[in-house]
């Protein structure tokens, strides 16, 4: 297939033929294509940004993140533009489709070792040069390893990637709660110290085992089960008898990447030279082993689709149930969530699913925990630790919260700022290289600010732009394509190389994340909480309903939030332990929000200096002048969301500043008490 890296595609959907469907996934179908005017067969993702809500951020960074990589490994777009309110990324056809359609319709039982040790050794080589660059993929799963028709192997799918380098919102979205539940490394679930690109290890031993079985380990359990038996159970791995056909080599690797404390993974790039690679073979192994015969992918979507709906509709509860779940796991997928919610919600699941048939890996591991501690220490002491987990669990803050004030990104703030191509961003393949990337990203910041702004002219969107208009116009901050704040420290030459750079790397991420608190615990256990009435949340598909969800009696002290309402002697010390992280997150929240209503007022006052005419006019009297233009009006109504945003922070700041001086008084009070 002609790569086509070095031509121009273009950004008009006129300049393309649609073909048939080839894949679908939360967010966007995924079409073949043509090219016109060069002839090439491409792949087009066609996303739907009115039905993208609030992930809108999510589909920026992954057409961000596609158009720049350069790894033979990583799937990298031609460009993207939207077409109406649909955003169009064109990609190069992967003809052999995904791992996981490849599995559906001819290895159901998963590959054989020599296949998956190909298909691993590629996708990790991906890893290392994402981790090098500060990615974390955040989804790697067997339907995001595609392969071309020459046995290429390729990383795709940048929905919910993150930079290790963001700061702003960027960075407080790996406070998130983003990935596929059963790929899920429990300390993104578990939202307590952070994550790093260990996560991505943990997924890609989670992708070993689908590689292995057809299936990843927990699949058949309702996603919220998944959550609990990740975070409670001991990781799965590969059974000594049910998987007696695989090497101990094998073995062992998916050992290494299951191990539930991060700091014991090991980096992609050590896991690299595992003797389990050496088994990998060339490209054209895969081509004679798993592609020849398979029918178009085309053919094989259809008829995957088809067995699907066929084996739903035998049992119209089951498919109910499905599509729940289906829901479910889009939902966690594609956006942040509650984990309280999901753990209240899993706590009505019987346990009478953990003796589910389906999972022989985890049931059999019980038994075999000698054995399997061989691979992974932690396997043998899980049912020790499981209490704390448990425990852990009950303390599980809420990340999210605390900038609700900052709404979604407009549908038309966004136009423009996907309109790219390789060649905008000068002549040179999109690469890391960082000096093209200073360029880069200078010249798509004025392509991005204007573009959104002269986009955004539809007033009915303008409530919705009091985040992305200033993070625009923010001064001496790159920008990068569509407005994403990316520091300095991106573009810088130094990148991270070895696993002592990474390591500090994620000792400054982790201090970093670790400060984080939860608005969401302080404002639902606040005092005056039994006057709330009863709410339905949207939570992006979610629904969520906060007053099934109180845990009984928080509301009688302030301190039982995080203690649970003991005041017994023995109780205390425990709640003074737990309750000095979550003071220092709420602290460090303010800080936060501090610095978010400082970059407003910035931004206030820029705006203002702006006006022609009248640096010195008040803001008043700034919004009382009609506005000649409608540029004018564009900047009146963002000043005015700016200054509702300024208030309702300013409000929040000091509703935290009130809840820190009380939690401040009671931790002096038990510290007292326990002295
Ligand atoms: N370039 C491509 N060539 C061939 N098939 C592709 C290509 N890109 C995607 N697909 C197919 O389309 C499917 C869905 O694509 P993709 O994962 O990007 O969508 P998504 O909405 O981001 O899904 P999710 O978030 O669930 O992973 C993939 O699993 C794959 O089977």
């Amino acid at each position: 297939m002609e790569s086509g890296s070095e031509k121009k595609f273009p950004l008009n959907a006129k300049d393309y033929k649609l073909y048939e469907e080839i894949g679908d996934g939360v967010s966007a179908t995924v079409h073949r294509a043509l090219c016109i005017p060069l002839n090439i067969v491409v792949a087009i993702k066609v996303l739907d940004l009115e039905k993208c809500n609030n992930d809108l951020d999510g589909i920026r960074r992954e057409v961000q993140t596609m158009s720049l990589i350069n790894h033979p490994n990583v799937l990298q777009a031609h460009c993207s533009f939207t077409a109406g309110h649909q955003l169009w990324v064109v990609m190069p056809y992967m003809a052999g489709g995904s791992c996981l359609h490849i599995i559906k319709s001819s290895y159901q039982d998963g590959f054989e070792e020599p296949v998956i040790a190909t298909l691993l050794r590629e996708t990790l080589k991906a890893l290392v040069y994402l981790h090098a660059h500060g990615h974390i993929h955040r989804d790697v799963k067997a339907g995001n390893i595609l392969l071309d028709s020459n046995g290429a192997v390729k990383l795709a799918d940048f929905g919910v990637s993150a930079c290790m380098f963001d700061t702003g919102d960027r960075q407080r979205s790996r406070n998130t709660f983003v990935g596929t539940p059963c790929w899920m490394a429990p300390e993104v679930m578990q939202q307590l110290h952070g994550y790093d690109f260990k996560a991505d290890v943990w997924s890609f031993g989670i992708t070993a085992l689908e590689l292995a079985h057809g299936h990843a380990p927990f699949s058949k359990y309702p996603p919220m089960k998944v959550l609990l038996m990740t975070l409670q159970n001991a990781p799965p791995g590969l059974d000594y008898e049910r998987d007696k056909r695989f090497s101990k080599a094998f073995k062992e690797m998916v050992g290494t990447c299951l191990v539930k404390d991060p700091k014991k993974r090991p980096t992609s790039e050590k896991l690299l030279k595992h003797p389990f690679f050496k088994h990998a073979r060339p490209a054209d192994y895969l081509v004679k082993t798993i592609l020849n015969g398979l029918p178009p992918l085309g053919d094989r979507y259809r008829q995957i689709k088809s067995k699907e709906a066929d084996l739903l509709m035998q049992n119209k509860s089951e498919y109910e149930a499905h599509l729940s779940q289906q829901e479910y796991i889009r939902g966690i997928s594609a956006w942040n969530f509650n984990l309280e919610d999901l753990k209240t919600q899993a706590a009505l699941i019987s346990d009478d699913d953990s003796s589910h048939a389906e999972e022989p890996d985890f049931h059999r591991k019980q038994c075999e925990r000698q054995d399997e501690s061989a691979l992974s220490p932690e396997r043998a002491s899980s049912s020790a630790t499981a209490p704390s987990q448990d425990d852990e669990l009950n303390d599980i803050p809420d990340l999210d919260r605390s900038f609700a004030s900052f709404p979604i990104k407009p549908l038309q703030a966004l136009k423009g700022c996907f309109d790219i191509n390789e060649d905008d961003d000068n002549t040179t393949t999109p690469d890391w290289n960082d000096a093209n990337l200073i360029n880069t990203g200078q010249q798509l910041l004025t392509k991005a600010s204007i573009g959104s702004l002269a986009h955004t002219t539809n007033e009915d969107d303008t409530a919705a732009q009091n985040t992305s208009i200033p993070r625009h116009v923010i001064p001496e901050q790159k920008k990068y394509l569509s407005g994403s704040i990316i520091p300095e420290s991106t573009f810088s030459p130094k990148r991270i190389t070895s696993d002592a750079d990474r390591e500090i790397q994620q000792r400054r991420y982790q201090t970093e994340r670790s400060y984080s608190g939860s608005l969401y615990r302080t404002k639902r256990d606040s005092a005056d909480e039994t006057t709330e009435v009863p709410h339905v949340e949207h939570k992006g598909r979610f629904k969520v309903t906060s007053a099934d969800l109180s845990p009984k009696g928080s509301t009688n002290s302030t301190l039982t939030p995080f203690g649970g309402g003991s005041s017994s002697p023995s109780s205390l010390n425990a709640t003074s332990a737990s309750i000095l992280p979550s003071i220092q997150s709420i602290l460090q929240q303010n800080a936060m929000q501090r610095e978010e209503i400082l970059r407003l007022i910035k931004y206030v006052e820029q705006t203002s200096a702006k006006q022609p005419g009248s640096p010195e006019t008040s803001m008043d009297e700034l919004l009382q002048t009609p506005p000649a233009t409608s540029r004018e009006r564009e900047l009146q109504s963002q000043v005015m969301l700016l200054q509702q945003s300024f208030s309702s922070l300013t409000e929040e700041l000091k509703k935290q500043k009130q809840r820190n001086g009380q939690l401040e008084n009671q931790l002096n009070a038990l510290t007292q008490r326990n002295d």
